[in-house]
């Protein structure tokens, strides 16, 4: 595509000539520009992006996009707000895929994972060929791209939509992170449907308060739009149990369906029984009471089946044959996932890496244990250094042996990122293990008949970032090992 053929649509823009280059890729990233690249400067909040237009033109940028002066020798496209820019040509640039998909949105603190994955079963079965975007990549079809972002840039994303719509995908299924709505990353996505689960402390240390937060995930409701039409429905699915819904409602001018278990919704789960093995409740619709009896546990396992069973419902697929799926599903890659070596006791690895899915998974594990619930966890450095003192005291309140660990420490000194931790529980009793393998090994070789170890943070993440490296961890994998050597086999 020619440069001013990009550019069409942006409306609002200033350029330093006229020449009009031919344009083969869209970058944000100067060590990643080729020839013919339309590279864009983006105010950072750790670095300037302008400081490397230098580079991007040495490596063949063809034309920059750029909201302050630059002296390059290619042409420059001055705009007020480059990521807002990169949104508008991305969605242009390949063609406005998302409009040949039907794109759902799923934001929330905890529960997009596991709602978007959910969604992709029911769909798939029904014969609604779906991609998803998320924490675990882009997938669809057979195909597996890796992200480095839960939601990712807007070049990418729309990339991948182009991909999907062009090989036959019907629908894409994607988790919205507040960073990317409050970035705008999702500028230009046509969503359908928008789906929200849950508001809960996290990312403080980007939206500077829970007020900040509550509206960067609003701006999925406010940019729905409202257009009617039977293949082009326009809804929001929001969580009646949570407060921050009353405010997305008066953000939405699309159509609003509700689920939740503790007050009325459209979807409501009522009777649920959670155990070991799995769970069974009873889904109430307008149209009646149908059993539900799946494997997935706990009560945010229900809210998340009934968010994405009511987003399904929207899009007309059978109560019957969402049933008949999710009863099906195994479990979600580390969410909640039992690791078997044929011990007495049970290991539970879980992503809760905010105070709010610890307490869940933690009273989830309260419903059945039967012996003592000893908990494994850390938190993220460069991240959220508030939630650190709630997790801690969290594990603390509900298990009868806490061992507080590492995450990634990232750039942070694991110790430092354990004092804050530290200072929510003075006075308890806990055990601190700097090293992540050690403090698993330990809890392994305390537990007994019938306790259950919870290990928290990582999930199905198969990595720990120290400083700037990524080295090789898996919590399932180092739990496996302990067992066997506990077991002497
Ligand atoms: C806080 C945040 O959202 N950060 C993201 C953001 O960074 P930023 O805008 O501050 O950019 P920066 O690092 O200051 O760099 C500025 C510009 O210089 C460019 N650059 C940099 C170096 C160089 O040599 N050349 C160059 O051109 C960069 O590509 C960038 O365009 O844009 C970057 C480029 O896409 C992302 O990699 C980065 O994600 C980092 C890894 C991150 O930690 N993000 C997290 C907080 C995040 O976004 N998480 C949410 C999920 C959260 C959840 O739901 O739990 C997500 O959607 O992933
Ligand atoms: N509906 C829910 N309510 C509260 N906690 C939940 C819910 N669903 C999942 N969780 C907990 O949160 C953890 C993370 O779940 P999931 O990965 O689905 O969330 P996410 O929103 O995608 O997280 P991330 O922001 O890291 O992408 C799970 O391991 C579980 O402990
Ligand atoms: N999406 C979350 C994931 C946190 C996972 C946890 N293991 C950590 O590294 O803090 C974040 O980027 O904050
Ligand atoms: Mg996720």
């Amino acid at each position: 595509m020619k440069l001013n053929e990009c550019i069409n649509p942006l409306l609002n823009y200033k350029k330093s000539n006229d020449h009009n280059p031919d344009i083969l890729r869209l970058e944000i990233d100067s060590r990643n520009v080729e020839p013919n690249t339309l590279f864009f400067c983006i105010s950072g909040l750790q670095l300037d992006g302008h400081k490397f237009a230098a580079e991007a033109a040495k490596r063949g940028a063809a034309a920059i996009v750029a909201e302050k002066p630059l002296e390059v020798n290619v042409p420059v496209i001055y705009v007020a707000d480059s990521r807002r820019a990169l949104a508008i040509i991305s969605d242009y640039y390949y063609g406005q895929p998302s409009h040949n998909l039907h794109l759902i949105g799923v934001t929330g603190t905890n529960g997009k994972t596991s709602i978007t994955h959910i969604i992709k079963a029911i769909q798939d079965d029904a014969g609604v060929s779906t991609g998803l975007v998320g924490t675990m990549g882009i997938r669809y079809n057979d195909k597996l791209v890796p992200v480095n972002n839960t939601t990712p840039e807007s070049f990418v994303l729309q990339k991948a939509f182009r991909e999907m719509a062009n090989d036959d995908v019907a629908s894409a299924v994607m988790e919205v992170s507040s960073h990317a709505l409050h970035q705008g990353r999702v500028r230009g996505c046509d969503f359908n449907i928008a789906v929200f689960t849950n508001l809960t402390q996290d990312h403080l240390d980007y939206h500077p308060t829970m007020k900040d937060y509550l509206y960067a995930k609003g701006l999925l409701f406010s940019q729905l739009g409202n257009t009617y039409d039977t293949n082009h429905v326009k809804a929001a699915v929001l969580n009646q149990d949570d407060a921050a819904s009353e405010e997305y409602k008066h953000m939405t001018s699309a159509s609003v369906f509700t689920y939740g278990i503790e007050n009325q919704a459209d979807f409501r789960a009522e009777n649920i029984e959670i155990t070991s093995n799995g769970t069974q409740f009873d889904l109430v619709t307008r149209d009646g009471r149908f059993p539900v009896m799946m494997k997935l546990i706990g009560k945010f396992s229900v809210y998340n089946v009934l968010a994405s069973m009511l987003t399904c419902f929207i899009k007309g697929i059978s109560i019957d044959s969402m049933i008949h799926t999710v009863q099906h599903i195994d479990g979600i890659d580390g969410r909640f996932e039992t690791v078997q070596g044929g011990q007495p006791f049970t290991v539970i690895v879980d992503y809760s890496h905010t105070a709010d899915s610890l307490e869940n998974a933690l009273l989830t594990i309260k419903e059945f244990a039967k012996g003592r619930v000893i908990t494994v966890v850390g938190c993220g450095g460069d991240r959220d250094r508030t939630k650190r003192p709630v997790m801690a005291k969290t594990a603390v309140k509900y298990s009868d042996l806490t061992v507080l660990t590492s995450d990634n420490p990232r750039t942070e000194d694991p110790e430092r990122i354990l004092m804050d931790m530290e200072a929510g529980v003075r006075g308890a009793s806990y055990e601190k293990i700097v090293d992540r393998s050690e403090a698993i090994n330990f809890a392994v070789r305390e537990a007994e008949d019938h306790d259950i170890i919870l290990i928290a943070g990582k999930g199905h993440e198969t990595y720990q970032i120290m400083g700037t490296d990524k080295i090789d961890f898996d919590d399932r994998k180092v739990a496996k090992n302990a067992i066997k050597e506990r077991l002497g086999s």
